[in-house]
């Protein structure tokens, strides 16, 4: 007998959230994002960032299928106090791997306003990278108030905060193995 299991409504400090992407859409998209970055990178050896905090767990899942050599390596910015953008981008680590004349992977959670990625942008360009390209899980079209061309996108989602999987409410539900969205009912 097949099982089936339904995902709650669950609540992380003041906020309600509802069940959003689960885990069989998500592991298929990003085995399809990872199939194609391995096509369009091969023989290229790419440098994957990967911007922490949020894009901890999809970078994780996104590496692993990938089937090319690859280096990995992180930085750290933030910008958001509870669901909202201060609109100021904080560097809190750098980036310790030279990519001059390198193939270069930004991997994100999310691309929301397009501030957080604007500013990423300019910080790798001025490092002289072969080429830049963008890999983000989520995108908000609605919301992104800069232009930005994303070259893979997991999925584009309505302009509503989520969790879970990587993503914080407050530093909280990063380890939701699923994504949440605000309940706003
Ligand atoms: O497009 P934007 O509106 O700039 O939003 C996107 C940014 O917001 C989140 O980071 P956050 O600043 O919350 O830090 P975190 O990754 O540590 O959670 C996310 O990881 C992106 O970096
Ligand atoms: N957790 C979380 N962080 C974000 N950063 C930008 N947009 C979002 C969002 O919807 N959720």
């Amino acid at each position: 007998m097949k099982e089936l299991f339904y995902l709650a409504m669950i609540e992380i400090k003041d906020k309600t959230f509802i069940p959003f992407l689960d885990r069989k859409s998500l592991d298929q998209r990003i085995n399809e994002l990872g199939t194609q970055i391995s096509k369009d990178f091969e023989n290229k050896n790419p440098v994957i960032i990967g911007v922490l905090n949020g894009a901890f767990m999809f970078l994780s899942d996104l590496v692993k299928n990938i089937d090319i050599p690859t280096e990995i390596t992180f930085l750290k910015i933030s910008s958001y106090k509870g669901e909202k953008s201060t609109g100021k981008i904080n560097q809190l680590l750098g980036l310790q791997t030279e990519i001059i004349e390198r193939d270069v992977i930004i991997v994100e959670d999310i691309v929301d306003t397009g501030l957080s990625m604007s500013y990423l942008l300019e910080l790798i360009n001025e490092q002289n990278p072969k080429s830049i390209s963008i890999a983000t899980l989520l995108h908000k079209p609605e919301a992104l108030t800069v232009d930005i061309k994303m070259d893979y996108i997991g999925f584009e989602i309505p302009n509503k905060f989520v969790v879970g999987y990587g993503l914080d409410y407050d530093g909280f539900g990063r380890n939701l193995p699923e994504i949440y969205q605000l309940n706003t009912d």
